[in-house]
């Protein structure tokens, strides 16, 4: 990527954990992009933050990593049905996208399960899917998200899952006019 800083990884005032620096090494990016160096330690801080940046500028990563980073740092460790993050995003591409990266990141931390709540399925596969395997990150479009708030008589209790929300995060593309 052309629009990186000067600044790498380890000049952020908190040190990332191993695991997420692997990944990025094995990615070969060596420096922060901009929206990246200026959100990732305000993220870290628990800091509320808002970034509008131009698309391909690397936002994804400025959350993604925070939010591992933040999961990580828990005292108390997520259980299995027990959301530590919440992504919000309109479309089913973008979600899709989002799920990739944390992907990437997320396998060097099996403590952590993803779940990718999107429309285009049947509703209940993800309620079985929630169920089995659990979910402390959900990554989601508004649709589908808010059916599964609605599915206590099927055995999922989202608005139970949620109690436990340390992260959440609204991706919105740049509306293009
Ligand atoms: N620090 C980095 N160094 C090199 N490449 C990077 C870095 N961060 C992200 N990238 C790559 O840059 C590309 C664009 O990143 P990303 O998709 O996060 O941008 P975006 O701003 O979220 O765009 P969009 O608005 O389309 O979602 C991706 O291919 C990503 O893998």
């Amino acid at each position: 990527m052309d629009n990186t800083t000067d600044s790498t990884w380890d000049s952020l005032p908190v040190k990332l954990n191993e695991g997420i620096l692997q990944t990025l090494e094995e990615l070969k990016f060596t420096h922060m992009t901009p929206v990246q160096s200026a959100c990732i330690p305000l993220f870290m801080s628990n800091k509320d933050v808002a970034a509008e940046a131009v698309t391909g500028s690397g936002k994804t990563l400025a959350f993604v990593i925070p939010i591992i980073e933040l999961l990580l740092k828990r005292e108390e460790k997520l259980k299995k049905m027990q959301v530590g993050a919440l992504v919000i995003t309109p479309t089913r591409e973008l979600a899709l996208q989002i799920s990739e990266v944390m992907e990437q990141f997320i396998h060097k931390f099996p403590q952590f399960t993803q779940i990718l709540l999107i429309g285009g399925t049947n509703p209940i596969e993800d309620v079985e899917k929630f169920k089995d395997q659990g979910a402390n990150i959900v990554i989601a479009t508004p649709g589908r998200l808010e059916d599964m708030f609605r599915r206590k008589a099927d055995g999922l209790d989202l608005a139970s899952a949620v109690r436990s929300l340390d992260v959440l995060c609204h991706d919105q593309p740049q509306i293009q006019t």
